[in-house]
């Protein structure tokens, strides 16, 4: 097993940035660099020099022991002065080092799942808390990587696995000896795991929203105002105001945090009929971005339209109200009724919001869904009066194995490549 090292910090000059070194000759490099190990678990301060004994910094190094590390192997910390030579200098000393090499991104914690400091879900936990930019979504991501989802699955696991042992029992008895109460008690365990999996399935596109973004739409005919209110909404010139109908063609996105959410705001095309072949598809553009959108704000000048029709979350507003006057307005202009907008939008936005439980992810749902498609057929056929406690038993061993395909316990190997590929360096 080779040692790996790689800078844990981020690139560039800084106060101070952190190589970190792991594996079985981790503690070598401690007596190379600093010419002893020092006690594990404590900050030490040490002079670190090159193999021609050549002052290369002053540092605090930090050394764990196999089994108390990060990762489980034996690890090192250099906690250096933050300067792009010092790093390179320690990554050259560490080069020259027999069986040590650069790690790849995500290989620390490649190796804290494969030592069984991590489960899967914590692995994409971890992933996000380093990725999460908003409060909404560090919140979501360190309940992850606490093991909340883990947490769960271990316990419908339990559930399934009691179910096995009661249908087990009656493996020995003739078909017509099977008593009823312990399908029933089958079915109930079931029923009580397939109703925590529809909890946390409804949830997942909810957190999806978190994790990705949600976004809003401004939509309306042309010269309403979408672009000016935009840009009040950015606080910047994002968008290309004009009095022409039809300036804007192609979707203009903005990225915010509302009160922790990250939130996308999206200009579009003013819609209305024309000629003009690139504005109509820009118009298609629109259109079906809106559709996307988890709100749409539509501004209008009065008049009905035939191209929008508002789902429940959306929001109709009169646009250039300092012009019209009047309730149910907006101007960007102005800026009247922005802030009320924004207060609206929040609102809805942290409703959904709140639905996102513990599973986060497409690969969370498909693993679910694949448990729930055979506690389904477990209680159809325990419905239907089965005497088969065999399939019983063997619908239970897939969802089982679902189960612990989600947290990595098997079938992971194909997985790790694209869950690690989005990993920083030294990660
Ligand atoms: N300097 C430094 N800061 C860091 C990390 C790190 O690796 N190094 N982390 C890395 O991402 C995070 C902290 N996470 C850590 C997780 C586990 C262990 C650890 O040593 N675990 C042992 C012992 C646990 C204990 O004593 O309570 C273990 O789990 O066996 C260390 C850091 C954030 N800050
Ligand atoms: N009085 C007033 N004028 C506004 C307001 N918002 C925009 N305008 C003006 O109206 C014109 C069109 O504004 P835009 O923001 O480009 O309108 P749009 O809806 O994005 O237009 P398209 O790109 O054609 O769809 C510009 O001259 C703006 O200065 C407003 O709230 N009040």
């Amino acid at each position: 097993m080779d040692t790996i090292y790689a800078l844990a910090t981020a690139q560039g000059k800084a106060g101070v940035a952190v190589v970190r070194v792991s594996g079985p000759d981790a503690w070598k490099s401690a007596l190379h660099l600093c010419g002893r190990v020092p006690a594990p678990r404590r900050a030490s301060l040490c002079r670190l020099t090159d193999a021609n004994d050549h002052l290369i910094d002053c540092a605090l190094v930090l050394v764990f022991e196999k089994g108390a590390s990060f990762t489980g192997e034996d690890c090192v910390e250099y906690h250096l002065h933050g300067s792009r030579a010092i790093v390179a200098a320690v990554l050259k000393a560490l080069a020259d080092l027999d069986d040590f090499r650069l790690a790849e991104p995500g290989e620390f914690t490649r190796r804290a799942l494969e030592n069984g400091c991590m489960d899967l879900t914590e692995v994409e936990g971890l992933a996000d808390l380093i990725d999460a930019e908003t409060e909404a979504q560090r919140r979501l991501a360190v309940r992850v990587f606490e093991g909340a989802l883990g947490a769960k699955v271990a316990r419908w696991r339990e559930q399934l696995v009691h179910a096995m042992a009661l249908l087990a029992v009656t493996i020995d008895f003739s078909d017509e000896d099977v008593p009823d109460d312990v399908t029933a008690e089958v079915a109930t365990l079931m029923r009580s795991v397939q109703e925590d999996l529809q909890v946390e399935l409804t949830g997942i596109s909810a957190a999806e929203r978190v994790r990705d973004g949600f976004e809003v739409a401004i939509i309306g005919p042309p010269n309403i105002g979408k672009s000016t209110l935009l840009n009040a909404l950015a606080g910047r010139d994002a968008a290309l105001i004009s009095d022409i109908a039809g300036t804007t063609r192609d979707v203009i996105e903005v990225r915010m945090d509302l009160s922790g959410l990250p939130v996308t705001f999206l200009d579009t095309a003013g819609l209305r009929d024309t000629n003009d072949h690139v504005e109509t598809l820009g118009i298609a553009r629109a259109l079906k971005r809106a559709e996307q959108a988890d709100i749409r704000v539509f501004l209008t000048d009065g008049r009905v339209t035939d191209h929008f029709m508002p789902e429940p979350d959306d929001i109709v507003l009169r646009g250039k109200s300092d012009l019209t006057g009047g309730s149910a307005g907006i101007s960007g202009k102005t800026g009247e009724g922005v802030s009320e907008l924004l207060a609206q939008i929040t609102a809805t936005l942290q409703q959904k919001a709140s639905q996102a439980g513990v599973a986060t992810q497409e690969r969370h749902r498909i693993a679910m869904k694949r448990a729930n498609e055979r506690l389904e057929h477990v209680l159809m056929l325990v419905e239907i009066g089965t005497e088969q406690t065999e399939l019983l038993a063997e619908d239970l061993r897939q969802a089982v194995s679902a189960l612990d395909a989600l947290v990595g316990k098997v079938d992971v190997e194909d997985l790790l490549d694209s869950i690690f590929k989005n990993f920083c360096l030294g990660k």
